[in-house]
């Protein structure tokens, strides 16, 4: 015998029930089978919602009970042929009638009581299975509409009633062995020996599957859903969610208990009373493998077969000296919470025995709190033991497998991601089966948690970045259309799949949770941008809350800036080309590097200086492998060098300047750069990351242009006092050239001392021959004594800094 369970929404549709026929039909031997159905598809949501309406006196109750009518006339239309049809009505609408009998009283004495309830939410499977059996004869499937009374009998508990065991398998058998047709049986409903009706929890058709099955010593029990088996997380909420192949019993137990949903928990028991094989199989995917639960699962390599939740945790502690030592607290705290009927979730003590601390829901919470805080009275007034301590909107996540037992690194790689994405773990549990490990943490982390965890064990070959870029200018859209030209690249070598989450600029943001296409950013940033600022954007990104975040701030704005502490504080990684947070005061810059470090994530900003070229990894690689620094010397500034190469007679310094701005080498505010600042905030943040700390200030710098020309005016003001002092410049240009030299500004650090100057160098020297917007940089080590280690390159560009930012984002997914 095969016990064959249908959910509500494998029955929800006649259509559907056309297809639960084809997976019956698919079996060998239909004599050998057993059906197990639940009411179609919201149904019993509908019954409750019915008898609650009529409870509060609501007419609308009525309304109600007719789409309910009308839905199942409606199957009955498309699933039977005309001459069976009024046949097949009338008893529906006996039993409908029946209904709303019971719902009048209701209604008349506005009362329901959970044995009424449990009548009525009966329903819903009495005429799902009478109107499935009838559907199955109609396609030559003979079979018979099982009746309940003759089979799960239940003690009185309504809506969650308990089963007897002994008289109900002896019933089953009795009832359903020696049978010719295909037994179509209500799930859910049971019967208690008096012959009132009773339910056996929401989810409880799983639970008459399994009983019947292990009544029956069957064969097999096939549960038939609408996904493809267990999965290894929830997918609805983890989308990267994969379906595990084979289960033990006990991880399948674990799994439908923390929040698995797919299997009522107490459905394994039967089965696994009688080693009865469980799948778990799609009746809308037939031929997807499932799940298999036994006994001895097939073992795969991995450690972990899954990752449930469970939400609305409470945490609830007692604690106090009067604890320690002394026998029978355990019993009378767990005592406590039983005569509550506290369900306890989670448990934990430390070794120290000063306290105890249990995971429950947190409907119970108060409850709980009471019924301790009573039994603990004494010892609470003596000052011995505390009041007992909730803490609300928690959630318990859970790893299971049963793999784990004796594979080290587990926990340390579940703490280590959750660390690292700044989920605090607030309480932890492990049994020594080491087939759970389970921790608690804030609601709002849930799904961030279950995401991060599932990648860590799961994906660990696929990295997803969710980015949030600040700047859609010169380099901000450079780095989006290189990410767009490589995202399908990187995502087939090196398993990074980089997703868009949100973009703005200084007006406006968009954010898809999904990844806005790279492919139409520009369109969808300008049709569905919403008005923005950056507190707003940054508000926004927190609040998603998603795992390996990262800020890319392609601006040159202090606002943006300011935001990074904020940012590092929620584990959110940062990448900038942005000078000013590194290069403002030295506080900052080690604040926000320390906080960095102690989030576990990063702070990169290797385009600060020299743009692509790898200059601060450079440094930082000579002084993490022992190195001492001496001196750093260089051509800094892709637009002064620029200039110097490209002014000349014909080509005065106004124009070139605005040449540098539309080659994209020159600062938003191209006085950051004639000035000398843009060179100084480098030199800084080279010295810093030598371990100096230097401050704007202490840099001395030399500016080659008169103030008018680099004081704060508006633009046009700028432009014109450029061009009064061009002539100027160009005659002392061209004395330096007429003495086969040229002019380089040039930035030094040494001995704690930067400066910045303008020089004047002949065709010996190294500078001179730096061209167009070229970058040098030598540092004097103590290995690199006698002849300094050069990087020279391309060191500005929108090209070149957005490749940078690029090499920056990859490397943090490595
Ligand atoms: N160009 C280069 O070679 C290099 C540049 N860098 C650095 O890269 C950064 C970007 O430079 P670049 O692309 O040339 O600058 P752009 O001026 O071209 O672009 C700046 C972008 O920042 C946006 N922005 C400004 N203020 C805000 C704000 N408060 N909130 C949100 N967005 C804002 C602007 O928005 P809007 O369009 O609305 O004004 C614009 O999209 C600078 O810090 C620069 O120093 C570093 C190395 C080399
Ligand atoms: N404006 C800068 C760009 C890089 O930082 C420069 O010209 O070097």
């Amino acid at each position: 015998m095969i016990v064959l369970k249908f959910g509500g929404s494998s029955v929800s549709t006649p259509e559907n029930i056309l297809k639960v026929l084809a997976v019956v039909k698919s079996h060998a031997s239909v004599n050998e089978l057993a059906v197990v159905v639940s009411a179609f598809g919201g149904v019993t949501d509908s019954l409750i919602n019915t008898s609650r309406l009529a409870e509060k006196g609501d007419l609308a109750y009525k309304e109600e009970l007719k789409k309910l009518e009308e839905r199942h006339l409606t199957a009955v239309k498309e699933l039977i042929h005309a001459t069976r049809q009024s046949a097949i009505i009338a008893n529906v609408k006996f039993l409908l009638n029946e209904l709303e009998d019971i719902l009048q009283g209701v209604y008349l004495v506005k009362e329901l009581s959970l044995k009424t309830l449990d009548f009525v939410s009966s329903f819903g499977e009495r005429l799902s299975s009478y109107l499935i059996a009838e559907a199955f004869k109609e396609n030559g499937v003979p079979a018979f509409a099982a009746d309940y009374r003759q089979l799960i009998i239940t003690d009185r508990t309504y809506g969650n009633a308990k089963v007897k065991f002994e008289v109900t398998n002896a019933r089953v058998k009795q009832y359903l062995t020696n049978t010719n047709e295909l037994p179509v049986i209500p799930g859910f409903v049971g019967t208690t020996e008096h012959g009132e009706t009773t339910t056996l929890g929401r989810g409880g058709s799983d639970y008459t599957a399994a009983i019947v099955a292990a009544a029956l010593d069957s064969a097999s029990l096939e549960i038939w859903t609408d996904v493809n088996g267990m999965m290894t997380a929830d997918p609805r909420r983890v989308k990267n969610a994969i379906p595990i192949e084979e289960l033990s019993y006990e991880e399948a137990l674990e799994l439908s208990y923390f929040g698995a949903k797919i299997i009522y928990p107490p459905t394994i028991q039967p089965a696994l009373s009688k080693k009865i094989p469980i799948r778990l199989k799609n009746t809308f995917e037939p031929a997807a493998p499932g799940t298999l639960i036994t006994q001895n699962p097939r073992q795969s390599e991995a450690p972990v077969k899954g990752i449930a939740s469970i939400e609305n945790i409470a945490l609830l502690t007692i604690s106090g000296s009067g604890m320690v030592g002394a026998s029978g607290i355990a019993m009378r705290f767990f005592g406590a919470l039983a005569n509550q009927k506290v369900n306890v979730i989670l448990i934990t003590q430390a070794s120290s025995e000063h306290s105890i601390t249990v995971g429950i829901n947190q409907r119970d919470a108060t409850r709980a709190q009471l019924a301790i805080e009573q039994e603990f009275q004494l010892e609470i007034q003596a000052g011995i033991v505390d009041k007992v301590n909730i803490q609300n909107d928690l959630a318990i996540l859970a790893l299971v497998g049963l793999n784990m037992k004796n594979t080290p690194g587990i926990a340390g790689k579940l703490f280590s991601s959750l660390g690292r994405n700044g989920i605090n773990i607030i309480a932890i549990a492990q049994g020594t089966s080491e087939l759970n490990i389970s921790c608690v943490i804030q609601k709002k982390d849930e799904e961030k948690a279950l995401n991060t965890i599932h990648e860590a064990f799961f994906l660990s070959d696929i990295k997803t970045l969710h980015l949030f870029v600040v700047g859609t200018g010169t380099v901000g859209a450079t780095l989006l259309k290189q990410i767009k030209n490589q995202a399908f690249n990187l995502y087939k070598t090196l398993a990074i799949d980089i997703k868009l989450i949100g973009l703005t600029n200084s007006k406006q943001a968009v954010f898809n949770e999904k990844g806005i296409p790279w492919a139409q950013w520009e369109e969808i940033f300008e049709q569905k941008g919403q008005e923005s600022n950056i507190e707003i954007f940054v508000e926004r990104m927190a609040e998603l809350n998603l795992p390996n975040a990262i800020f890319v701030d392609c601006t040159a704005n202090p606002d943006v800036a300011a935001t990074y502490k904020f940012l590092l504080e929620r584990s959110i990684s940062i990448v900038t080309p942005n000078k000013i947070a590194a290069s403002s005061n030295y506080h900052t810059y080690k604040e926000l590097k320390t906080l960095a470090a102690k989030r576990g994530v990063k702070y990169l900003y290797e385009t600060n200086v020299g743009a692509g070229l790898p200059i601060i990894s450079t440094l930082t690689d000579l002084i993490r492998s022992g190195d001492t620094v001496h001196k750093i010397e260089g051509i800094f500034s892709g637009t002064m060098n620029y200039l110097f190469n490209t002014v000349s007679a014909d080509k005065k310094l106004s124009t070139v300047v605005q040449e540098a701005m539309d080659l994209g080498y020159a600062e938003p505010d191209p006085r950051i750069d004639l000035s000398g600042k843009d060179v100084a905030r480098k030199i800084m943040i080279l010295a810093r990351e030598t371990g100096d700390n230097l401050e704007l200030e202490d840099v001395h710098i030399k500016p080659f242009l008169p103030a008018n020309c680099l004081q704060d005016s508006p633009m046009d003001q700028f432009w014109q006092n450029l061009r009064s002092y061009e002539d100027t410049f160009e005659g002392q240009r061209a004395e330096v050239e007429s003495q086969g030299k040229g002019y380089r500004l040039v930035a030094s650090w040494e001995d704690g001392k930067a400066r910045i100057e303008l020089r004047e160098v002949d065709k010996s020297h190294p500078f001179y021959s730096v061209s167009g917007s070229d970058n040098i940089i030598l540092f004097t080590t103590e290995r690199y004594k006698t002849q300094p280690l050069i990087v020279k390159g391309s060191g500005a560009g929108a090209e070149v800094t957005a490749a940078g930012v690029f090499a920056d984002i990859i490397r943090i997914a490595n």
